[in-house]
């Protein structure tokens, strides 16, 4: 477990004194994926380097499975960084080493044999599916695949946590996806701790089972994804929410919804969690009258369970209609119905 007390971190830049981290009180568990999300200057990446003792706190303290980081120094510190490791945003790889020195790196650090330290390499390539390209040098790979050596090294010496400090910010949207499925893979294989920070929504809902939101170096909101997808509380979670869920809302997209769909009542769906199991849409086709169209949906899936919208025309008297809403209303899923101006 992690627990963060009562920390602040404060940089004296000469001529202010700037809090980037304010008084924050965490507890992340043993297997969790955790998310930090917060805008550029939230203090994010301070927090995360609290974390591996890469920055030292102005006061309170960061204890890692019963070890406080924050009291050790020299060879126990460097120690205690090979159980909570790192991967970048830029990789941060060695240019001048293949993929296969690149993750032997740590090993030589650690003093592990040589025999021993390539039998760990050929496990860690295969198991970030890089069998094939130890030979490659950075420069001869994609993104995805420097951050799957990236991931691999970090892996070398058998940490408790991975840190992530906005590990696929610098990659295309499929290839988030391939990188983000692998760290719910290690997470669920070697139940490893993952802490992440980004400004991304979908990462957090892709993979986070908690999510802290942090603002002005406080932590603003905290709960379980689903939670905060449901019922976000601070604006500041609300844009972020927003940012993965609003995009059929605009004035636009509806008006431009109701020229296609001219007839009967357009309502939105929200799914939160249990109800996207059950069998909502036969139900209403089988027991009632009302003609069914899907027009748009967005339902994924959150390590949570399902999070999602879906639009629908129905059409048919106004009784019929309203019938229907009410159907979908007593089977608590959240039902909007779009208005037309
Ligand atoms: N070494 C430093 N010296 C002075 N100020 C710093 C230092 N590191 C960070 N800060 C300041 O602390 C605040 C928080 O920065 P931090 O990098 O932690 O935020 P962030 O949420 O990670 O943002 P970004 O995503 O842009 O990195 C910012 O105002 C930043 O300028």
């Amino acid at each position: 477990m992690i627990q963060l007390k009562d920390l602040t971190k404060k940089f004296d830049t000469g001529k202010t004194v700037l809090t980037a981290v304010d008084n924050v009180n965490l507890s992340i568990d043993d297997g969790e994926i955790f998310g930090i999300i917060g805008y550029s200057g939230a203090g994010k990446s301070t927090l995360i380097r609290l974390l591996n003792g890469l920055e030292k706190p102005s006061s309170g303290t960061v204890d890692v499975n019963g070890q406080k980081i924050t009291a050790i120094k020299g060879a126990d510190l460097r120690k205690a960084r090979q159980k909570v490791s790192m991967i970048f945003q830029h990789f941060n790889l060695l240019w001048s080493r293949t993929v296969q020195e690149n993750i032997e790196f740590p090993l030589e650090i650690a003093g592990v044999p040589k025999a021993k330290r390539e039998s760990r390499v050929k496990e860690l390539v295969e198991l970030v599916g890089l069998a094939g390209r130890e030979n490659a040098y950075p420069s001869q790979l994609s993104g995805g695949q420097k951050q799957r050596v990236g991931i691999a090294r970090s892996l070398a010496n058998d940490p408790e946590v991975l840190l992530c400090d906005e590990a696929t910010s610098a990659l295309d949207p499929e290839t988030t996806d391939a990188i983000l499925d692998l760290l719910v893979d290690i997470n669920k294989r070697l139940g490893l701790t993952i802490v992440l920070i980004t400004h991304e929504m979908h990462v957090i809902r892709k993979i986070c089972h908690r999510v802290a939101v942090m603002e002005g170096g406080k932590v603003v909101e905290l709960g379980d994804v689903l939670t905060i997808f449901r019922s976000p509380k601070k604006d500041i979670t609300k844009r972020f929410v927003a940012q993965v869920t609003e995009t059929e809302d605009s004035t636009a997209t509806i008006k431009h919804l109701r020229e296609l769909y001219p007839t009967g009542e357009l309502v939105k769906l929200i799914f939160v969690g249990e109800q996207t199991e059950q069998p909502i849409l036969t139900k209403l086709i089988r027991n009632y009258p009302v003609e069914v169209n899907i027009v748009q949906g967005d339902i994924s899936h959150t390590q949570r369970g399902a999070y999602g919208t879906l639009i629908l025309q129905l059409k048919g008297s106004k009784q019929e209609i309203a019938d229907a809403i009410l159907f979908l209303k007593q089977e608590k899923v959240q039902t909007e119905v779009m208005a037309n101006d």
